[in-house]
């Protein structure tokens, strides 16, 4: 039987320190002065034992204080009291009770790309300072690129070796969607995208890590990089936009009006961080032009205490995804899904008859820090939520877009907000503006549809981690229940 608790003698301080499995946590103990910390087996990154030196390694992440970024701490000593079979042993059952036990792959294989032009600029920077250690420390094995010019992330992802366990985004939204839209031009499309994507957010908006891991911990490069290595697998439904006969794969938003706005036109902000949104958004509610569209959608849904209700049953029945159902070697080859709408198909389409101030559609609650537009999104329901303002005054805009931190302007009355299968937009005057993902695109003719479950993305929670609620439930939505992985406090 393998030992519970193993003892070295620490080279750095030449002290004693204990380690015991208790349960979910990995106890350490200074024996000199009785301090421990606890940690909690998640959080465990690699163990290592040298049987020629007699050598044992422990390597953990640790907040020193609740709100700070994980510190990577490494233990080091020679083993007391065992003998090398038992340390070995002792090493080898803690690695498979943190790995294989919790489903998850044993020194994960990465391709690792690094955008030095995204946000602040730091892309390169925090990934050799932070992120690289804890992947080497977690034995993981990547390769790295550092994109060098605009859809350079697309060409790698289109001629990509399926080989790699994840594709780790270290920059913001922008390079996930060449990734995917290279994924869609891949030799073998299903097999591509079955590899998880997992973002390091190191762009100024940062939507699908803020979706990943939650506003609190969304743009903490720590948190992500432990996701990276400890996530599961959890499939994504993207879409497809076609224009001009072309089609994109778009993963997270398209905005029209006001709402690309913030996007488009704030490019030179990008040193604002994410504060650049806000000013955007500011900036477009003084200037107040409507955005001349006709919007048509194949309506799923559009009972917003429903949508609420539907979201909280699907948490509460909630399982993890399995990163095995998702990585290549399963059955996902073939071609990427047929398109199932021709552009002027009208049978069992809807057309929104007002005038629109913005449109707003995509998969995901959060956009940025300061917006939860899609509080009731699903990753996996094969649906879009499309959310359309009619024009309206500047206060009703105002009060339409108060709380939307929280998504309370997902109540607002004056919000046009669905579930749809598909959606068209045609413009009715020449100028406008259009962003998908973030991105520029031509004010032109356009229609989504969605794809159900074609990606994935890794994910400690199995579930979006926004906390939103309907007004027939007593709690919020949480990202944390019973079962679910969270990092604790430590001590
Ligand atoms: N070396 C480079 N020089 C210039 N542009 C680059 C380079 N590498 C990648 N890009 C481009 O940078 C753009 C922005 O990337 P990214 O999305 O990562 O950052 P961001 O726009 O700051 O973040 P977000 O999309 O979250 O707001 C992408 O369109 C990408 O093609």
């Amino acid at each position: 039987m393998t030992q519970q608790e193993l003892i070295i003698r620490e080279v750095r301080t030449g002290k004693l320190v204990a380690f015991r499995r208790e349960d979910d946590d990995l106890k350490v103990t200074r024996l000199e002065t009785k301090t421990h910390v606890t940690i909690i087996l998640r959080q465990v990154l690699g163990v290592r034992f040298d049987r020629d030196s007699g050598v044992l390694e422990v390597a953990y992440l640790r907040r020193r204080k609740k709100r700070t970024p994980f510190a990577l701490m490494k233990l080091e000593g020679k083993v007391e009291g065992l003998d090398s079979d038992a340390a070995a042993d002792w090493a080898e059952a803690l690695m498979k009770t943190v790995y294989e036990d919790s489903g998850v792959k044993r020194g994960r294989h990465l391709m690792v790309l690094v955008n030095p032009h995204g946000g602040v600029r730091k892309a390169v920077a925090v990934f050799m300072k932070v992120v690289e250690p804890i992947f080497r420390a977690a034995q993981c094995t990547f390769d790295i690129i550092h994109t060098t010019h605009n859809r350079h992330a697309y060409d790698i992802a289109k001629e990509m070796d399926l080989k790699y366990d994840a594709v780790v985004t270290v920059s913001g939204d922008g390079l996930i969607h060449e990734v995917m839209n290279g994924f869609a031009h891949h030799e073998d499309p299903k097999k591509a995208f079955a590899i998880p994507i997992a973002p390091i957010p190191t762009g100024s908006g940062n939507g699908l890590a803020l979706n990943l891991l939650g506003i609190e911990h969304g743009f903490d490069v720590t948190e992500a990089a432990l996701n990276v290595i400890k996530g599961k697998a959890m499939k994504v439904d993207v879409f497809s936009l076609t224009q001009d006969g072309e089609r994109t794969i778009s993963f997270m938003s398209q905005a029209m009006g006001l709402m690309a706005d913030l996007d488009i036109g704030t490019e030179h902000l990008r040193w604002m961080g994410d504060t650049r949104f806000m000013f955007g958004l500011i900036r477009g509610i003084i200037q107040f032009k409507p955005c001349p569209v006709q919007l048509s959608y194949k309506l799923a849904e559009d009972d917003k205490v429903k949508m609420a209700e539907t979201l909280e049953a699907r948490r509460l029945e909630h399982k993890e995804g399995d990163l095995e159902q998702a990585l290549p070697h399963q059955d996902n080859t073939g071609r990427l899904p047929p398109l199932h709408n021709l552009p002027d198909d009208t049978d069992g389409w809807t057309t929104f008859e007002e005038p629109i101030l913005y449109i707003y559609a995509g998969k995901g609650p959060f956009v940025g820090r300061d917006l939860m537009a899609f509080p009731v999104s699903l990753p996996d329901d094969g649906l879009i939520d499309v959310m359309a303002m009619p024009v309206s005054s500047r206060k009703d805009i105002l009060l339409a877009i108060g709380g939307a931190a929280k998504g309370e302007n997902y109540w607002h009355p004056k919000v046009h907000y669905v579930k749809a299968h598909a959606y068209r937009v045609k413009p009715l005057a020449s100028k406008g503006s259009l962003a998908v993902d973030g991105e520029v695109f031509p004010f032109k003719e356009f229609q989504v549809e969605v794809h159900q479950k074609l990606a994935a993305f890794l994910s400690p929670y199995g579930h979006y981690a926004a906390n939103f609620s309907s007004p027939t439930s007593s709690a919020p939505v949480t990202s944390k229940k019973r079962g679910d992985h969270h990092y604790g406090v430590l001590l």
